[in-house]
């Protein structure tokens, strides 16, 4: 048999000749060549697929090598789709992949250019891109095939507009939010530290020169002690001087003036408002020199208190008391003895109740390391992330973080977010909230700890993406023979005796804000396309009111008319982006309207927008009845034990409906939403004051997956 009927003899002989034949015509879209995308890519090559986009904006990074096997160690910092499609093409000398370097939420990727594909199989990992993705396919009504994995878990799911659920049909958790006071005023846990750390201190220092009240005025539009929120006001404020400092080639102090401003003079002034310590215990300013010193000693719940009355306010010095009280009671667990605490104890002699702070101390938490026969210390970490850190280590890390930062700023970077993978970011992080958490007598933790905490990161497995990306195959295949009773919403779950779950597919959701919109591409000119005369012409003779949006923007309603004579341009909806048209009684369903570009040919005279032909005309609207109660838990102990079929795959009912407000109701609830800043409220979930529930949560679930 010659070389290429031996490769393809085995994937024709499962596949069949006809199917085997139409895949190397098939156009499929990949987005995302990480871990997922790399397996699947590989999978695709080897089915027999032909035509393969690839599209991934990313970079190759050195923590991606371990999974991502097209990729080696001097392809880093290179394009993963590039790379990717180099590597996989060997794989088949037929299969013609085209590499996009891009970001699949750019404009120009419309959905005239969805429309260009057959199939589009998602790898990514995120809800925002795969939320994009799916809304692009239900409106150029491609079909889709939805995947991620976390952990040990996965989960596959093939999408068809009108068909099947698409990925919004179901409501996603929602991430877990901290209020701002918890973060900016009265932290309790490590992640409450860390949350500030990457979030607000690493803005205020090193992001985009904002002062930080937008959040403030929220909060005290909720309700929040306004004296505490005046306070945070003030903080924000002097930062400043600091960022100056940062910046100024002169400044070799910086370090140490963002610790005194952010660890001393803040905690200073919070301390000021005694109420707000009357029922939790206030935290401990720090003091730059006596630490370096090492003339700190710990509370017995590991809060730093100065060997100086001077150095500590009144508030802390009543937690002192409160604290020494409950400590006697305490067992109290002997010191490690070290040069460094040696000679803090002799220097601050501390009293019986409070011990010195000895450096490379386990926290109290943590019992300390064994010794073991081979002379091996049973429980001391392996590697250098995972050591303890003392206060000194963490105001040491500070300072060297914080000018390894102020230097790149210095050489002409504009600005600098938290990277799990940037050293300096997680070295900055790591020692500042350390430093935070002392001073509010919370843990610390290791650097390799807070790389994981505050990078969310849930393990990659390369075996749940591999096994993940078969599925996709599978489901992809019975899209594209339209074999849908046979499509099955597919879970890999941590179950050794039965590692996979399939629940048979539900129809869309009729509440489904995406998947249930009517759908219609407007080619156009936007600079010269009066907003006005599209919508009269979308709408036809239907003279029924509406009101248009784009996005959570008003454009403008039945009472409402200043934007018909602006162009689409002016009021920046440009190529890429949907106008939505609702009707105001809830009659009828939502028009979405795409905006794609007007053919090459078109006359520059003629009219700057061609309708779609036929017009849209969105279905009527069925009035919701009462809502059902609510859906029970997926893990409810009520629901029927699932049964295997012969292959050992559950198959689980269709997950149940929500219902959906009317329009009305939907449209009333936009503007609403409208008047509360949807901007504010993107950045809240982009930025780390948004954290997923804890890990535990989500992988302890049987039949829910966390896709992120
Ligand atoms: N909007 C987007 N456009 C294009 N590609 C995207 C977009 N969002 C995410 N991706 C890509 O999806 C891929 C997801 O892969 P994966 O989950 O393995 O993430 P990773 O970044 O490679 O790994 P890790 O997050 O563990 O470092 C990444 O390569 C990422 O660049
Ligand atoms: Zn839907």
């Amino acid at each position: 048999m010659s070389t290429a009927k031996a490769r393809t003899a085995h994937a024709r002989a499962i596949l069949g000749p006809e199917l085997h034949d139409q895949l190397s015509s098939t156009r499929v879209l990949l987005v995302g060549a990480g871990g997922i995308g790399c397996e699947l890519l590989k999978n695709i090559v080897l089915t027999g697929f032909g035509e393969i986009t690839l599209l991934d904006l990313d970079t190759i990074d050195l923590s991606n090598l371990n999974r991502q096997f097209l990729f080696k160690k001097k392809d880093v910092k290179q394009s993963k789709a590039l790379v990717a499609a180099q590597t996989a093409s060997g794989f088949n000398p037929n299969v013609r992949i085209i590499p996009i370097h891009d970001n699949i939420k750019e404009p120009q990727y419309d959905i005239q250019w969805f429309q260009k594909f057959d199939i589009v199989l998602n790898a990514l990992d995120n809800l925002d891109a795969r939320r994009h993705v799916n809304k692009m396919c239900m409106a150029a009504r491609v079909p889709l095939v939805e995947s991620g994995t976390a952990g040990y878990l996965g989960q596959v799911q093939p999408l068809l507009m009108d068909r099947t659920e698409c990925f919004d049909c179901i409501p996603k958790a929602t991430p877990k939010t901290f209020p701002v006071c918890t973060i900016r005023s009265t932290p309790s846990q490590p992640i409450h530290c860390i949350v500030w750390s990457k979030s607000y201190l690493m803005g205020q220092l090193f992001g985009e020169d904002e002062d930080a009240v937008g959040e403030l005025d929220e909060a005290e539009k909720q309700g929040e002690n306004a004296q505490e929120i005046a306070t945070l006001r003030n903080e924000a404020q002097a930062f400043k001087a600091v960022r100056n400092a940062l910046r100024s080639s002169s400044s070799s102090d910086a370090a140490k003036m963002v610790f005194q401003k952010v660890f001393n003079a803040d905690i200073k002034n919070l301390l000021v408002m005694e109420d707000m310590w009357r029922s939790r215990a206030p935290p401990t300013p720090l003091d730059f020199d006596t630490i370096m010193n090492d003339t700190v000693i710990p509370q017995q719940n590991g809060t730093a208190t100065h060997n100086g009355t001077d150095a500590v306010a009144s508030g802390s010095r009543r937690r002192s008391s409160r604290l020494a009280k409950s400590s006697a009671s305490a067992k109290p667990s002997s010191p490690a003895k070290t040069p460094g605490s040696a000679k803090s104890s002799a220097s601050a002699k501390p009293s019986a109740s409070k011990k010195p702070l000895a450096s490379k101390k386990p926290s109290p938490s943590k019992k300390p390391p064994v010794p073991t026969t081979n002379g091996e210390v049973k429980g001391a970490p392996a590697l250098k992330d995972q050591r303890e850190l003392t206060l000194k280590d963490n105001l040491e890390l500070f300072v060297s973080s914080t000018n390894r930062l102020a230097a790149r700023l210095k050489r002409g970077e504009d600005t600098i977010s938290f990277d799990k993978d940037d050293d300096d970011t997680l070295d900055f992080v790591t020692a500042s909230s350390n430093l935070r958490s002392t001073a509010y007598g919370i843990g610390t933790k290791t650097r390799w700890e807070v790389k994981e905490m505050a990078g969310n990161i849930i393990p990659a497995i390369a075996t749940t993406n591999a096994i993940v990306s078969g599925l996709i195959v599978l489901q992809a295949l019975h899209l594209l023979r339209k074999t849908y009773d046979k499509m099955r919403n597919v879970h890999l779950q941590f179950k050794p005796a039965v590692p996979l779950s399939s629940i048979t597919l539900s129809p869309p959701n009729p509440a489904c804000g995406i998947c249930r919109d009517t759908y219609a591409l407007l080619l156009c000119d936007p600079s010269r396309a009066v907003l006005g005369d599209v919508i009269k012409g979308l709408l036809g003779d239907d003279k029924r009111e509406v009101s248009v949006y784009e996005d959570k923007r008003v454009l403008s309603d039945p009472d409402w008319d200043d934007n018909n004579e602006r162009t689409l341009e002016s009021l920046n909806v440009t190529r890429g982006k949907f106008l939505t048209i609702v009707d105001e009684e809830g009659d009828r369903a939502t028009i979405s309207v795409g905006l794609g570009v007007l053919p090459p040919n078109h006359p520059a005279d003629a009219p700057s927008f061609i309708l779609p032909s036929p017009l849209p005309n969105p279905p009527k609207q069925v009035k919701p009845t009462p809502p059902p109660p609510e859906t029970p838990p997926r893990n409810s102990a009520k629901r029927p034990l699932p049964v295997e079929d012969e292959n050992g795959v559950i198959d689980l009912e269709p997950t149940p409906m929500k219902t959906k407000p009317t329009a009305n109701a939907t449209s009333k609830k936009r503007k609403a939403e409208e008047t509360q800043s949807p901007s504010k409220k993107r950045r809240l979930e982009e930025d780390g004051l948004v954290l997923m529930d804890g890990l535990e949560d989500g992988l302890e679930d049987d039949d829910c997956i966390v896709i992120d």
